[in-house]
C-alpha cells in the first residue's frame, strides 16, 4: 500500500518560493503526472517526495509513515531520470543488479530478479553490453529495469523520455504505463509535454510558478480548465481563447462566422 500524502508542502530558498503549499493525496497505484512549463516546481516537488530536497514546510507521507526525516534510500521509492544515470563501467546486467547489491538483498535471488526485470523491458539480449554500446532508448530501458528490480512501492520519473526520438518516445511511454500497471506501483511522473501527460495520467496536476492550478483527470482538465493558463497549456492544437461576457448563462463573445 503506497498512498502518498503531500500535506501543504512547500519549498523556499531565501525569499524565493519554488513550491507553494502543495496539498494532495495520491492514491495507491495511481499514475499521477505533474505538468507545467519550465521552472514551475515539478522537479522540486518530486525531489521532496524522493528525499533529495528537504521540504521547507508541510508533511510528506508514504503509506503510513511520515518520511520528511527519512533518507532517500529508506523511503521505498525508485527514481528514473532524463539522464539515465547508468554506471558506464558496468554492463547492463550489473547496472540492473546494482540496487540489489546496495540494499544487500539476498544474493541467491539476484540472478532471477535481474533476468525478470530485463525481460519486462525487453533487454534480455543486451545484458553483456556496456551503456556506451546501447541506443538512447535501450539505455532508458536499463534505467527502468534498475528501478523495477527491487519492487519499490513508488516510482518517481522525471522527464524520462525527453532524450528519445518521437517514435521511441511513444513506444517507451506505453511500456512505462504497462509496467506501472503490472507492478501495481504508485507513480509520480514529471513532464512539460501535455500530450505525454494526457496519455499517461490517471490524474494530472497542472502547475505554474510553484502553485497548483488544477488537479483532475485528463478529460476534466481538457473539458473544464480551471483558468486561462490551464486552457492555454492544454490541447493540441492549442485552444482558441476569446474574451466575452456571460449573460443569462450564455456567452456573449463575438463569434467569428464561417460559411456553412
Ligand atoms: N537549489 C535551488 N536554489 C534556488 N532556486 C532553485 C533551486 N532549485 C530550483 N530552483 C528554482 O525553483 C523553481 C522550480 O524549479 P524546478 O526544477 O522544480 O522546475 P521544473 O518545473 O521542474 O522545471 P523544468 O521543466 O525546467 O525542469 C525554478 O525557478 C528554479 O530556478
Amino acid at each position: 500500500m503506497a498512498e502518498i500524502q503531500l500535506k501543504n508542502i512547500s519549498k523556499r530558498w531565501g525569499s524565493f518560493v519554488g513550491v507553494d503549499d502543495f496539498d494532495l493525496t495520491i492514491a495507491d497505484q495511481e499514475f499521477l503526472v505533474l505538468l507545467g512549463p519550465s521552472g514551475c516546481g515539478k522537479t522540486t516537488t518530486m525531489r521532496m517526495i524522493a528525499g533529495l530536497e528537504e521540504a521547507s514546510g508541510g508533511e510528506i507521507w508514504i503509506g503510513d509513515r511520515m518520511v520528511n526525516d527519512l533518507d532517500p534510500k529508506d523511503r521505498d521509492v525508485a527514481m528514473v531520470f532524463q539522464s539515465y544515470g547508468l554506471y558506464p563501467h558496468l554492463n547492463v546486467y550489473e547496472n540492473i543488479r546494482f540496487p540489489l547489491r546496495v540494499r544487500k538483498a539476498d544474493p541467491a535471488t539476484h540472478d532471477e530478479r535481474v533476468l525478470k526485470a530485463a525481460e519486462m523491458v525487453e533487454l534480455t539480449d543486451f545484458l553483456h553490453r556496456k551503456p556506451a554500446e546501447l541506443s538512447g532508448g535501450q539505455r532508458q530501458r536499463v534505467a527502468l529495469a534498475r528501478a523495477i528490480v527491487r519492487k519499490p512501492s513508488v516510482f518517481l520519473m522525471d522527464e524520462p523520455l525527453s532524450n528519445l526520438d518521437a517514435k521511441l518516445r511513444v513506444s517507451t511511454r506505453a511500456q512505462i504505463k504497462n509496467l506501472s500497471h503490472e507492478l501495481k506501483v504508485t507513480t509520480v511522473y514529471v513532464t512539460h509535454d501535455q500530450i505525454e501527460a494526457m496519455t499517461l495520467a490517471d490524474r494530472v496536476v497542472v502547475m505554474k510558478a510553484g502553485v497548483v492550478q488544477q488537479v483532475g483527470t485528463p478529460t476534466d482538465i481538457y473539458d473544464n480548465p480551471a483558468n486561462t493558463f490551464v486552457a492555454s497549456f492544454i490541447g493540441s492544437p492549442a485552444m482558441n481563447l476569446m474574451e466575452g461576457d456571460i449573460k443569462g448563462g450564455r456567452s456573449a463573445a463575438a463569434m467569428p462566422l464561417f460559411p456553412a
